[in-house]
């Protein structure tokens, strides 16, 4: 009898992420042949070295497509006023067609008034109130607001390895905002047509849900959650958790997901992390800045009447 170790296919998101660099980077040229260059800007507060790493490949990925890319800094005790004068400037800047503010932010500020002072036309995130809301509101017709990133990162690294999500049963672990709380309104718009199950840490019967699932999104930040018995043969299943633990013995820092590394036997699919939904989620912020130039350049060129 021969034993047969069946291994999951991968979602590459590196590889994906490269895909949707290629086709930015003709939108990049096309608009800067009608004099606009898509400008993308961060706002970082505080020299925290893991938000500093993220920040610059944000900055280094789009200036290699095309993009102009606006670096912001304020010391680690900059007062609220500095940071909301700064999102004004943003805000005002022409030359900025997007911008995040790199979370998490000191714990003095008031993050939520920062980020809702954020024109919602530059949220390159996705997650201003105003874009949460059309999203609920608007199931049918076509969005033309910005769209939570890592969501749609997820949706787009299924779709471009041919998976499509229509019909299927999607369960999400995690009940953040940046995943666990806004993919089911992306997931379940009509244009997708998955049916979504949130749980979260205080799910009763987590395990029991999860079997049913053709796909899994592990976005609790609680390490290995999801166990490879739990998973449905030939299910698709994509890691967004991050947790951290220094090893007590050698003192390093490592890195786990929400999905026990064993579940590759089980699924049919899985995202790798790091090298799944992460590079999507640059990719995906880059998107919204580039359709934001995209439409702020249609705007400014507009017809005069329509008002
Ligand atoms: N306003 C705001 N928007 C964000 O989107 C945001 C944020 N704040 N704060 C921090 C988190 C974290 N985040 C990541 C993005 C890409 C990778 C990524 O590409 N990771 C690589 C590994 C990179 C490496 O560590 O070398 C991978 O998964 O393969 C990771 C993490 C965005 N965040």
């Amino acid at each position: 009898m021969t034993e047969m170790t069946k291994t999951a296919r991968i979602l590459d998101g590196k590889a994906a992420a490269a895909a949707i660099k290629s086709e930015l980077a003709e939108r990049v040229a096309a608009l800067k042949a009608k004099g606009v260059t898509p400008g993308i800007a961060t706002v970082l507060v505080g020299a925290d070295p893991a938000s500093q790493l993220y920040v610059s490949m944000k900055h280094k990925q789009s200036e290699e497509i095309g993009m102009n890319s606006i670096q912001r800094e304020l010391p680690a005790d900059a007062t609220q006023a500095q940071v909301e004068d700064l999102i004004d400037e943003l805000n005002a800047d022409p030359a900025c067609h997007g911008y995040i503010v790199q979370l998490p932010l000191p714990k003095h500020l008031d993050t939520d008034a920062i980020l809702e002072r954020i024109d919602p036309a530059k949220d390159a995130d996705g997650l201003h109130p105003t874009n949460l809301g059309r999203l609920v509101l608007n199931v049918n017709g076509e969005i033309t607001s910005p769209l939570p990133c890592t969501p749609r990162g997820v949706i787009e690294l299924l779709e471009r390895n041919g998976f499509s999500l229509a019909g299927k049963h999607v369960v999400v672990v995690g009940r953040g905002v940046t995943i666990g709380r806004s993919i089911g309104l992306l997931l379940t718009r009509r244009a997708v047509n998955a049916t979504v199950t949130l749980t979260h840490t205080g799910t009763k019967n987590l395990p029991e849900l999860l079997r049913q699932a053709d796909v899994i999104v592990g976005a609790a930040g609680a390490k290995h959650i999801v166990k490879a018995a739990d998973v449905k043969p030939g299910a698709a299943v994509l890691d967004v958790g991050v947790t951290r633990e220094t090893d007590p013995e050698t003192g390093k820092s490592r890195v786990f997901g929400d999905i026990d590394p064993a579940a590759a036997e089980v699924a049919g699919w899985i995202s790798p992390n790091p090298g799944g939904v992460g590079p999507m989620t640059v990719a995906l912020l880059m998107t919204n800045v580039v359709e934001a130039a995209e439409r702020q350049a249609a705007q400014a060129s507009g017809p005069a009447t329509a008002r």
